[in-house]
């Protein structure tokens, strides 16, 4: 058997099922150009059928990435597996993931058949999705849940069908790792077409065992794990791609596995999830938290000094955290700021040095030192930038304090016009928001969350503000980056705009496809 683990990312599926607004398409893309630098083999790009947002940025993956084998989710059932394989087929090679429950729960509760009925709706999507692809995963959902002489019929039914992959659910998160590794075992030993397939498993974090019950499993010889950057999806998340990968390479003289990830690109790929997600990852985390690479007391710390491998079992340099000695100021020029760029892991190609450049002094002039964190934000707003003209902030004066009434004015540029409002609010950044509102001149956006978080060092570190609005029945997520609280909510509510005005101008388009196509 192969000691090569395929790693299965799923964060811009499962991981994306848990987000409070759904990322943009081209939010997605970043997120998948990311992985496929960090060497995923296989990324579960959505799931087509559900949104004709989400078929779009399937089919706009599928036609980006080179290196990764682009996957889309589908249920047992021909529409959603037809969306799959549309979106998909721009692609030289793709996956179709089709899955069914098979615990009872599951079956009799949600699904309402009967368990041989779940066979035939499974062998018959199962060959459905081969007419498109000869790369076909099948997965049991609840499969941690369900009777394991039934589940041994299922998956030797479903190889037989056509499925190359089989992926085993925890669905739940319910199983322990001896029991899930059991499962495994199991089918390994009862299932007589088993290797004709992979195992894959797929393991949920409601008792914090998803990493360990990923781990039981390759032991007992599966070769795919399913997991999302940060750990993050449904309920309490999923398998953490950083931890598995991190165990595989780390221990990997005791369990002779490995997986194709380019572990240096871990940090920086968890950093841009947690962004674009707007989901901050704890700081004592395993591998990508802020704590997971310090020492703080004396003892570890005069361990460290005299030998790093006292405290530490792999160095930060091998998850992508480079040790930084040069100070970024407003002293500093584009040379520089060209070199911490790369050691961060961007090419000149990804960026627009003149336009960071710029950003970065504007900033360095505010607060003095700039962090590696600030640049990357810079980097990160620059690119955001490109198709965000249609609102841009112009002007902005705020006021507050004791026993005054807060109020703001607002100047934004919408389109080819310039527009200036004043208002009052509960505070100088409600007053803003009430400005730009009186700009957009209707109610269709309403804010529903405000996220203050603080990015870099000290008390004049940047604010970071996440906000989540509501537009059209749709939420929609900005950020916004300043050294100023009002001006980063401002610019996080453009941000929003932007994307709303994204949305409308897809709509129309669609629409008038529809009106010319007679539909
Ligand atoms: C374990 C997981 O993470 S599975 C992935 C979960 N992800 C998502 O659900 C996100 C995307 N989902 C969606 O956009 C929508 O739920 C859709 C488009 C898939 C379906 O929407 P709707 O048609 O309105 O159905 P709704 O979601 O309310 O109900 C699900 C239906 O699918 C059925 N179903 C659930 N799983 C499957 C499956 N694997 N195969 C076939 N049918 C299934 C349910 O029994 C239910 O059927 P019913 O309407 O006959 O009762
Ligand atoms: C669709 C399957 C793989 C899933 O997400 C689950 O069972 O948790």
């Amino acid at each position: 058997m192969t000691n090569q683990v395929k790693i299965f990312d799923t964060t811009l599926r499962d991981g994306e099922q848990a987000l409070l607004a759904s990322l943009s398409a081209k939010e997605k893309l970043q997120i998948a150009l990311a992985l496929e630098r960090l060497g995923v083999d296989i990324m579960e790009a959505g799931f087509p059928v559900s949104s004709p947002g989400d078929f779009n940025s399937v089919q706009m993956i599928a036609r980006e990435v080179k290196n990764s084998i682009v996957c889309g989710l589908a249920r047992a059932v021909e529409a959603d597996i037809d969306a799959c394989g549309n979106a998909l087929k721009v692609a030289d090679q793709f996956r179709i993931h089709t899955f069914l429950a098979t615990s009872d729960i599951h079956i009799e509760h949600k699904l309402r058949k009967t368990r041989d009925q779940v066979i035939d709706m499974a062998v018959g999507a199962i060959k459905y999705a081969r007419r498109y692809t000869d790369d076909v995963e099948f997965s049991c959902e609840d499969a941690g849940r369900t009777d394991i002489d039934y589940l041994c019929r299922v998956v030797e039914a479903a190889i037989n069908a056509g499925a190359n992959t089989i992926n085993i659910p925890d669905t739940v998160g319910y199983t322990i790792p001896t029991e899930f590794g059991n499962i495994v075992t199991n089918l390994m030993n009862r299932v007589p077409n088993i290797d004709k397939a992979t195992i894959s498993v797929h393991c949920h974090n409601d008792l914090g065992l998803a990493v360990a019950n990923s781990l039981a499993a390759v032991e007992q010889g599966a070769r795919q794990v399913e997991c999302t950057m940060n750990g993050i999806g449904e309920r309490a998340g999923n398998t953490s791609l950083e931890e598995i990968a991190m165990i595989l390479q780390t221990r990997e003289s005791l369990l002779g596995l490995k997986s194709n990830i380019n572990s240096t690109e871990i940090h920086r790929t968890s950093k841009l999830v947690s962004q674009l997600c707007n989901m901050p990852v704890q700081s004592n985390k395993a591998i990508v938290g802020t704590n997971a690479f310090s020492h703080s007391s004396g003892i570890h710390q005069d361990g460290v000094l005299k030998a790093q491998n006292t405290y530490e079992i792999m160095t930060p340099e091998s998850v992508g955290i480079n040790k930084n000695n040069l100070n970024m100021t407003s002293r500093s020029g584009r040379h520089v700021i060209k070199h911490r760029l790369e050691e961060l892991g961007y090419k000149p190609e990804d960026y627009d040095l003149e336009a960071v450049y710029a950003a970065f002094l504007e900033l360095a002039d505010k607060k003095g030192q700039v962090y590696d964190y600030d640049l990357e934000a810079l980097l990160f707003f620059d690119q955001q930038k490109h198709d965000s003209a249609h609102y841009q902030l112009k002007y902005l004066h705020a006021t507050s304090g004791r026993e005054i009434v807060p109020s703001a004015t607002v100047t934004l540029q919408v389109g080819e016009e310039e527009v200036t409002k004043t208002a009052i609010g509960n505070g100088p950044v409600d007053a803003a928001f009430n400005a730009i509102m009186e700009v957009l001149g209707h109610q269709d956006l309403v804010v529903v969350d405000f996220k203050l978080d603080s990015k870099g060092e000290g008390a004049d570190a940047l604010a970071q503000v996440g906000v989540i609005a509501e537009y059209k029945g749709r939420r929609f997520h900005g950020i916004g980056l300043a050294t100023d609280i009002v001006e980063a909510g401002v610019k996080g509510l453009i941000f929003v705009l932007n994307n709303t005005y994204i949305a409308d101008q897809i709509d129309q388009q669609k629409n008038q496809q529809e009106r010319v196509a007679g539909v």
